[in-house]
C-alpha cells in the first residue's frame, strides 16, 4: 500500500448541539463536498498541533479544548488517509473563511448541505449518539423506578439489557420503554436475540461479545450496536459495520465480580490505533466520569445502576 496522509479533522459543537461543516474550496480532490475543517499532518507535528494549525489557517479560529474522538482509514483514488477526528468543545475568535469556503451549522441527523466527503459516514452516525446512555436493569431494582424515571426526564436513548427475562416478559417492558423515551425522540435499543424484536418499536439492537461474534452479516435494523472486551471483537464488529460499541469494565461493578477492571489507561489501550466507529465506557461509571471518558477516546459513558439512582 502506498503511504497513508495522517490528517486531522474537528467537529466543533455549539451550545444547541449543532456541529460545523466546511465546504471544499477550488482546486483540492472533492472540491465542492462537505467535510469536516482540518488537513494533513505535518512531518514531526503531533496532531493535536496539527488540528490547532489547521483551524487557525482555515478559519482563523483558535481551538482551545479538543478531545480525540473516531478514527479511520480510508482510500480514495488520490490516497490513502488516516482520519483522525476530534470534537472540539471550547474555541476562541470570530470565523475567517480564509480560503474561500463556505461553512454551514448542522444538526445532527438532519444535514441541509451536502454531498459529504465519502469518508464521513460513521462520523455523521456517532453525532447523532448521546454522550451518555443508560442501561435498564430491572432485573436488580425493578420496572417502577426506570419507567418512572424515563418519563420524567426522557433520555436521548436508551438500551434494554434485562438478562433472564422471558421473550413475553421483555416484549412488554420494551413497548413501556419505547412509549416513555419515543415520543420525546428518543432511540430505544434493546440487547436481545434479534429475531426476538420482530415487530417491536425498538431503533437498534445491541448484540452481546458472542452473538457479536457468531453473526455473519449487520442484523437489519437502523441501529445495530455490540459489546466488545478486545481486538478480535472490535475488528468483527468494524468487519459486520456495527454504529457504536460498549467496551468495559473501565471500574470495579457488581456485573462483573472479580473480574479485574480495564481502567482508563486499559480502556484506551484497547482502542490502540484508533477506532472508527463510538465507543460508551462502561463498568462503575456515573455522569462525573465524562470528562475522563472523553479525554481517552470515548463517546461518552454507558450508566447501568448509576443511571437510575
Ligand atoms: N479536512 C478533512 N479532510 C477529510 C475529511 N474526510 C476525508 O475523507 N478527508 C480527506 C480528504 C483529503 O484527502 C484529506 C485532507 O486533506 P486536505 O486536502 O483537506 O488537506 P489540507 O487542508 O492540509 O490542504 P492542503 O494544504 O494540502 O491543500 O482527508 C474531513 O471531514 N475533513
Ligand atoms: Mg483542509
Amino acid at each position: 500500500m502506498s503511504r497513508v496522509v495522517e490528517v486531522v479533522a474537528g467537529t466543533l459543537i455549539d451550545r444547541d448541539g449543532r456541529f460545523l461543516l466546511g465546504s471544499r474550496p477550488e482546486g483540492k480532490p472533492y472540491a465542492g463536498y462537505w467535510e469536516f475543517p482540518g488537513g494533513k499532518i505535518e512531518p514531526g507535528e503531533a496532531p493535536f498541533a496539527a488540528l490547532k494549525r489547521e483551524f487557525h489557517e482555515e478559519l482563523g479560529i483558535d481551538v482551545e479544548e479538543a478531545t480525540p474522538w473516531l478514527t479511520k482509514v480510508h482510500v480514495y483514488e488520490h490516497s490513502t488517509v488516516r482520519l483522525r477526528f476530534y470534537r472540539v468543545w471550547r474555541w476562541m475568535g470570530e470565523f475567517e473563511m480564509r480560503e474561500g469556503q463556505t461553512i454551514a451549522w448542522q444538526t445532527p441527523g438532519e444535514l441541509t448541505v451536502g454531498p459529504m466527503l465519502p469518508a464521513n459516514g460513521a462520523i455523521l452516525k456517532a453525532l447523532e449518539l448521546p454522550s451518555l446512555l443508560p442501561i435498564t436493569c430491572a432485573h436488580e431494582i425493578g420496572e417502577e423506578v426506570i419507567l418512572k424515571r424515563l418519563a420524567e426526564a426522557p433520555p436521548a436513548a436508551v438500551l434494554v439489557r434485562e438478562p433472564g427475562y422471558t421473550r413475553e416478559a421483555l416484549a412488554r417492558f420494551v413497548v413501556e420503554v419505547a412509549a416513555r423515551v419515543r415520543p420525546a425522540g428518543g432511540k430505544v435499543f434493546v440487547n436481545a436475540d434479534p429475531a426476538w424484536l420482530a415487530g417491536l418499536p425498538v431503533d437498534g439492537v445491541h448484540l452481546s461479545e458472542a452473538r457479536l461474534m457468531a453473526a455473519d452479516s449487520r442484523p437489519d435494523f437502523a441501529w445495530v450496536g455490540a459489546s466488545i472486551h478486545g481486538a478480535e471483537s472490535k475488528a468483527k464488529a468494524e468487519a459486520l459495520g456495527v454504529d457504536y460499541l460498549l467496551l468495559g469494565h473501565v471500574k470495579a461493578t457488581p456485573t462483573h465480580p472479580g473480574a479485574a477492571p480495564l481502567g482508563w489507561d486499559g480502556f484506551e489501550c484497547r482502542l490502540a490505533d484508533g477506532c472508527p466507529l463510538p465507543v460508551y465506557a462502561l463498568g462503575g461509571l456515573a455522569a462525573a466520569d465524562l470528562p475522563d471518558a472523553f479525554a481517552h477516546g470515548a463517546q461518552g459513558v454507558a450508566l447501568m445502576r448509576g443511571a437510575w439512582r
